[in-house]
């Protein structure tokens, strides 16, 4: 709400009514107990709404609760022998404060590429991709532009994955942290996740065996299918599937090797957000229910591409179901053999 009203501020052509906004955001802040501001937005709204007779009440309910406020502090401050203090500004809590992360230019094109905007692409890197996968692999069930796959899972697949059993196996999603090498819940990462192995279902099966024939990748020593569900607001900020070269310890007790290549399915439609995005290479990939991306992580020399950094976009509006299947570099000598030249 702060942000639209930000937004708003600066909006030629007003996209929100300023009153709504002031409306919501006085009463959540009043709600964390930030009632000086509570108050100022009430004030604000008055003037645009001045019949508003829900907040001619709230104004006077915040002014009645800060008033209470001071007399006990007072009093507080008065057993404590403390008069004279003077008081303290009200600082506002849970203010979302930026850190330098978010103000940095990666950030600013990961936020614009998930609002639906055009960034600067240097490549068209999801066509190269695309053609790549195509020469290399023979397979006619699937059409793709763009980097998408379509028609990775049916309706009855999708429907089996995120059953009723499998919803309750979702738990908050993790993270690697670099340094200790151990998993662990982010404020960067907020989803649910659950793995599935073949033996659950034969729709993982089928799945599993559908992305070995696309990619013709071994799927053996792949990781079991992660499936993601996404609720408002839920998101991934830009990462990499793969591990640095200083992430000693990242899969090594897997013991098949870094991950190679990444595919997603998306299993539903998202109303709006929930856009995949690779804000070095201007790409956005909003989810189509059945579709899938594909891209490989590794070089053919198993250097790193850079360019795959990615992240999953807030869901704004509705809920977003993906699964995630990650596949490892062993297993893969004589499918995708190793090449020396570092571009390919
Ligand atoms: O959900 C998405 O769009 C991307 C998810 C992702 O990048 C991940 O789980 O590693
Ligand atoms: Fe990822």
């Amino acid at each position: 709400m702060q942000t639209s009203l930000n937004q708003e501020t600066q909006e030629i052509n007003k996209t929100a009514d300023r009153a709504d906004i002031l409306d919501y955001l006085s009463y959540s802040n009043m709600m964390e107990g930030n009632l000086n501001y509570a108050l100022t937005l009430t004030e604000e709204l008055l003037t645009l709404a001045p019949d508003n007779t829900r907040a001619q009440n709230n104004k006077r309910y915040y002014k009645k609760m800060l008033n209470d406020r001071a007399i006990e502090s007072h009093q507080l401050a008065s057993q404590r022998g403390e008069i004279g203090v003077e008081d303290t500004e009200e600082e506002i809590k849970h203010e979302r404060k930026l850190d330098d992360y978010r103000n940095s230019e990666e950030f600013a094109t990961y936020e614009k590429l998930c609002r639906g905007e055009d960034t600067q692409v240097s490549v068209n890197w999801a066509s190269i991709l695309a053609n790549q996968f195509e020469k290399e692999n023979d397979i006619d069930l699937l059409t793709r532009s763009q980097g998408k796959i379509c028609q990775a899972t049916s309706e009855e697949e999708s429907k089996s994955i995120e059953s009723y059993n499998n919803i309750l196996l979702l738990g908050r999603a993790t993270v690697h942290n670099a340094k200790t090498g151990k998993l662990e819940t982010a404020t960067y990462r907020i989803s649910k996740s659950a793995w599935l192995k073949d033996e659950d279902d034969l729709a993982i099966r089928r799945v599993n065996s559908r992305i070995e024939a696309a990619t013709g990748l071994d799927m053996s020593t792949a990781e079991d299918l992660q499936i993601a569900n996404y609720g408002l607001g839920g998101h991934y900020e830009p990462h990499f599937d793969f591990a640095r070269k200083e992430e000693k310890h990242a899969f090594k007790s897997l013991g098949t090797g870094n991950r190679i290549a990444t595919w997603l399915t998306y299993m539903s439609d998202v109303k709006a957000g929930g856009a995949t995005v690779f804000p070095y290479i201007g790409v956005k990939i909003f989810p189509e229910k059945g579709g899938a991306a594909f891209w490989y992580n590794l070089y053919k020399s198993g250097e790193g591409i850079y360019d795959t950094r990615h992240a999953a976009c807030p869901v704004l509006v509705g809920t977003k179901w993906v699964s995630n299947k990650w596949i490892h570099e062993k297993g893969q000598e004589f499918r995708r053999r190793c090449g020396l030249n570092p571009d390919e």
